[in-house]
């Protein structure tokens, strides 16, 4: 089918919206005229379709082409042709979030494309933080909605998938609290429109930190199943991640940086320095279990792309319980321990934690960064910007896991404890008992779960095989294009 003498396609699964060209429309502007002029008297249908257009760095926008033909149910099927997309969605806005533009950024750039598309939304703004989460868990009417929508960052992501995930155990019976039961996956997908800080999880997911693209993404109805983990405290739950778990560094920078949130996205620089120059270093225990019947490692070449690895669920997953004996042991001082359950690339490291994590293989990719000189920490940092490996350095070591503990060193019952009790103690005592005027590492960090600082130290972490789904597909392979199919063979 031809427009103004060139053949054009469009994917049928990347449409937007198609709309009737009506002949005596007021809106006609001659357009009519010219079809006709071009294309012959035969020419009485017309329609336009938006559609998905790639732009650089995995941006997507939207354009449209005028399709005409003589046939009105040729015409009707095009219409009709647009796949499951959603209708109705549950919209939740943190109007704090990053540089405090949620609000704007949700209705100058992604409402009306929301509205071109037919689709009607219920909008929440945030008034507190746990509002989203309280919301979902108690009072929204899921049914009604198609999928939910999340404006904000890496935190605001966490509220909705606690409520979700919380509200879709209760909903079918399941004892969300106990570590070792399997979680029931969430029906409802899950879009991200990035106006955070850090935005981790949409950058790693779709590959760019842009509204329109996202917004897109919902609207052609993309799915991408996700892993998350439950992190428990002695058979008592704590919270979800699906990005990255963190102890020592990425603790202590989220911990110093949450009392600079005045600063804006720039205090993650500012606390980052900080605590690059402090150089704590904590000592404990991990114990890991090996992901079992695994595809690949974490020093794979391969990346999680579209339509790849990132749907791969591996042998172990959701499995078979592996024996005590399979647990190994790792005992240390640690200047950083990760768990990166995705890549967690992001503007800061575009590769990610972890490049060759999975989105959804039920793996977590587990990073252990042995104490060493500052120097050498800063090597192993400068690398996730470039392309030298980061795990190539004698004291970092990385292991694909299904499960995994920490145990801080120090007595029990110190781990046992609430670490703001723990703080409490500590501004009364000095922070390292043993050298009471050595100024060194204080015996606990915290936990950066998703940018969210845990309570305690001590945590039994298990991965649940894509338990949550998004409306995204994961990072496209540029060279890849789908099977465009032409209107005319529809
Ligand atoms: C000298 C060059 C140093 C380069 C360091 C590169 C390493 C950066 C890794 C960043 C990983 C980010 C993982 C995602 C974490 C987010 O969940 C969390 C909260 O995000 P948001 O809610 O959007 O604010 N962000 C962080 O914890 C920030 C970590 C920044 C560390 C410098
Ligand atoms: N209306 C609100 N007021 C204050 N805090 C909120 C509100 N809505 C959500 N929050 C909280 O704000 C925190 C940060 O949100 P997020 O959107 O991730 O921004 P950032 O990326 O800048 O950290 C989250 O912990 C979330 O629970
Ligand atoms: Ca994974």
């Amino acid at each position: 089918m031809c427009v103004a003498g060139l053949c054009r396609s469009v994917v049928v699964s990347e449409i937007i919206s198609v709309r009737e060209e009506e002949e005596n429309s007021s809106k006609d502007n001659g357009s009519w005229r010219k079809i006709r002029e071009m294309q012959g008297r035969d020419c009485r249908q017309a329609f336009t379709v938006s559609y998905v257009e790639r732009g650089r760095n995995h941006r997507w926008r939207c354009a449209e082409v005028t399709f005409v033909c003589s046939d009105a149910a040729l015409c009707q099927r095009w219409v009709l042709s647009i796949r499951e997309q959603p209708k109705q969605l549950l919209v939740y806005i943190n109007p704090y979030g990053g540089k405090k533009q949620g609000k704007r950024i949700y209705e100058q750039k992604v409402a009306p494309l929301f509205t071109q598309a037919g689709i009607t939304t219920q909008v929440i703004v945030t008034e507190y933080a746990n509002h989203a989460r309280d919301h979902l868990r108690a009072d929204a009417e899921l049914k009604q909605f198609d999928g939910v929508v999340c404006v904000g960052g890496d935190g605001m992501f966490s509220e909705i998938i606690h409520g979700l995930i919380w509200r879709t155990q209760v909903d079918s019976g399941v004892n969300p609290n106990s570590p070792e039961e399997a979680l029931q996956p969430c029906s409802l997908r899950i879009g991200i429109i990035p106006a955070g800080s850090t935005d981790c999880i949409c950058f790693a997911t779709v590959g760019t930190n842009d509204p329109v693209t996202s917004a897109l993404h919902i609207i052609v109805g993309d799915s991408q199943p996700m892993d998350a983990c439950s992190v428990h405290h002695n058979d008592t739950f704590l919270r979800y991640s699906v990005s990255l778990l963190g102890y020592g560094f990425f603790g202590d920078v989220l911990s110093d940086s949450e009392r600079k949130r005045w600063m804006g996205p720039a205090r993650y620089d500012f606390s980052g320095l900080k605590m690059f120059l402090t150089h704590h270093y904590y000592e404990g225990t991990v114990s890991y279990l090996p992901a079992k019947g695994i595809m690949g490692t974490p020093r794979d070449e391969a990346r999680c792309r579209s339509g790849q690895h990132s749907n791969m669920k591996y042998a172990n997953e959701c499995g078979s319980k592996l024996g005590e004996d399979e647990w190994r042991t790792v005992r240390g001082k640690f200047l950083a321990i990760n768990a990166a359950s995705m890549s967690c690339a992001c503007p800061r490291t575009p590769k990610g934690l972890s490049p060759a994590a999975h989105l959804a293989d039920g793996t977590t990719d587990l990073i252990l960064v042995r104490k060493c000189s500052r120097f050498d920490f800063l090597r192993h940092l400068i690398r996730h910007t470039s392309k030298d490996d980061q795990f190539d350095l004698a004291f970092v070591e990385v292991h694909r896991v299904s499960r995994f503990r920490f145990m801080p060193r120090h007595c029990q019952s110190d781990s046992d404890l609430n670490l703001q009790e723990f703080h409490k103690r500590q501004i009364f005592g000095p922070l390292c008992r043993d050298h009471p005027a050595c100024g060194c590492s204080p015996h606990y960090s915290s936990w950066n779960c998703d940018g969210e600082v845990l309570n305690h130290t001590a945590i039994d972490v298990r991965v649940h095989c894509q338990l949550i789904k998004l409306f995204a597909r994961g990072i496209e392979e540029m060279t890849v294009f789908e099977e465009v199919t032409n209107p005319c063979a529809i």
